[in-house]
């Protein structure tokens, strides 16, 4: 068995849909999976909460905050998960990353295994460099990014981590052949990590 922790910041629930997708495909595979989002100060203030957004806020909301980035030390696999922002992460997966700043130089992380995904209002809006955005801070941690194969079944995916459009709403839900396609994935972690 595996330990893998998940980490994910979202706002409008398309990012935690994905998370929650890994969550249940790493349950239903005998692994061991933590669930944790990042600390967000306007979604807690309630700044950010959306009437038309309220379900999946509320099961955001459930997911505890993590504390610090020592957390994800002693798991096999650290996947990340941020909305894509200005072809970007947001500030609040941008901060979590920074804050391993205490781990780089012994780099207590070097060689664990690593995976992301992001959430993108339109798939030219720039997802993939999302994606890379975060490949490019596991890699400084001296982790090992796991691809997407080109042949995964399900919704086409960037080699680089798994990706959803959610729409000029972001309001389109996680498609069933997109849970397909991170099912397919996790399989394919566990193949590589054993
Ligand atoms: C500040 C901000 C910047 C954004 N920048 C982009 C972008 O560059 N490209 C894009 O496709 N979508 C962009 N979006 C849309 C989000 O990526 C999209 O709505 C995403 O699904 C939100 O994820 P969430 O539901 O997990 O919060 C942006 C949204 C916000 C609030």
């Amino acid at each position: 068995m595996a330990k893998f922790t998940i980490v994910f910041h979202s706002v409008c629930g398309n990012t935690y849909q994905i998370a929650d997708c890994f969550y249940r495909a790493l349950q239903e595979r005998g692994q061991e999976a933590a669930l944790y989002r990042t600390a967000d100060a306007s979604f807690e203030s309630g700044e950010k909460r959306i009437e038309d957004f309220k379900r999946l806020q509320d099961a955001i909301e459930a997911v505890p905050v993590i504390e610090e980035a020592a957390q994800v030390l002693g798991s096999d696999v650290l996947l990340l998960g941020s909305p894509t922002y200005y072809g970007c992460v947001s500030a609040q997966m941008k901060a979590f990353m920074d804050s391993f700043e205490k781990l780089w130089v012994e780099a207590p992380t070097a060689g664990m295994y690593f995976g992301c995904f992001t959430s993108a209002g339109d798939g030219c809006g720039g997802p993939e460099l999302c994606l890379q955005v975060m490949n490019t801070f596991a890699q400084h941690m001296g982790m090992v990014p796991i691809s997407v194969p080109c042949n995964i079944k399900g919704a086409v995916q960037p080699a680089y981590g798994i990706k959803h459009v959610s729409g000029e709403m972001a309001d389109r839900a996680v498609t069933e052949e997109t849970k397909t396609a991170v099912q397919n994935y996790v399989d394919h972690i566990l193949k590589v990590i054993s």
